[in-house]
């Protein structure tokens, strides 16, 4: 399979994991998981602590080898890949990490275009160029370029990790808990970038989170993790109606009423502006 042609328009799924298993000595993570990430949605996966989600992002971009399964992506079978194969379909990855620091002895553009020398190949200044270009993409001003991580407010962090997922202009995007850490402010903002961003350019987003705003406000789609499988998968409506202990708990606690009552508001409210 020619691994540089251009992804073909159509509407097969970007990522198709079938009889997932994983395990860590005697303790079984995954057993039998299915997941399917269609072209163009934001997916949100959620589950309690401990359920797999961050092994499941770990399994499809390739840090961690399933001891079962399959996983394809892009229409391509990864177990089935040599290492060269392998690294040509992850740069078509762009991966945001909860703990995903930016260098502190680095500026943002730096930072950024430290991502594009090393796997676009391209010479620093046409990097530093294409860094300060995708810097104003997630909307922080011209002289951020020139700052340093520590210098920065928690949502400004963000947004330079997320232009550093984007640097080269991948066709999945995944994101582990983007909004961890922010005030609800600066992660509605968050949400609000990525569903712009994903609407602009087309990506596809996989996107671990506990927080429910965010589901209700960025995600197409929602799938529960639970029972060491995705116990279900669709609207946040069909999802939340599912009869199961934590999801009841989760949708239907205080929290989850009160993300559901902010949402219904403000798309109210942006339905009596029109
Ligand atoms: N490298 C590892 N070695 C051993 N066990 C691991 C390793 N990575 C993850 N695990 C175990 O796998 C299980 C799932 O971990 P994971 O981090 O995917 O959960 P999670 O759903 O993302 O949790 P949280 O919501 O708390 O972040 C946990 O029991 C964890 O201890």
């Amino acid at each position: 399979m020619d691994l540089d042609k251009p992804i073909e328009q159509n509407s097969q799924p970007v990522i198709k994991v079938r009889g997932l298993v994983n395990s860590f000595g005697s303790v079984v993570v995954h057993d039998n998981l299915d997941l399917t990430l269609e072209r163009g949605e934001i997916l949100g996966v959620v589950g309690g602590s401990g359920t797999g989600k961050s092994v499941l992002l770990r399994s499809i971009v390739g840090l961690k080898r399933p001891n079962d399964g399959t996983v394809e992506v892009l229409g391509t079978t990864l177990n089935e890949l040599n290492d060269q194969e392998r690294s040509q379909i992850e740069r078509r990855f762009g991966v945001l990490f909860q703990r995903g620091a930016l260098f502190s002895s680095m500026n943002l553009q730096e930072n950024i275009a430290l991502t594009l020398i090393e796997h676009a190949k391209l010479p620093r200044e046409d990097a530093e160029h294409l860094a300060r270009v995708k810097l104003s993409l997630v909307g922080l001003p011209p002289e951020a370029a020139l700052q340093f991580p520590e210098s920065l407010s928690g949502g400004m962090v963000k947004r330079a990790a997320l232009a550093r997922a984007l640097a080269l202009d991948p066709d999945i995007l995944f994101l582990d808990e983007p909004t961890a850490g922010l005030d609800p402010i600066g992660a509605a903002a968050f949400d609000q970038l990525l569903v712009t961003l994903r609407d602009a350019l087309g990506f596809s987003v996989f996107l671990v989170t506990h927080d429910l705003d965010t589901l209700y406000a960025a995600c197409d789609r929602v799938a529960v993790l639970s029972q060491k499988r995705v116990l279900v998968i669709g609207t946040i409506d069909k999802v939340a109606d599912t009869d199961d202990e934590w999801v009841q708990e989760y949708f239907h606690g205080p929290r989850g009423r009160a993300a559901q009552r902010a949402h219904t508001a403000s798309s109210t409210n942006a339905y009596t502006q029109e």
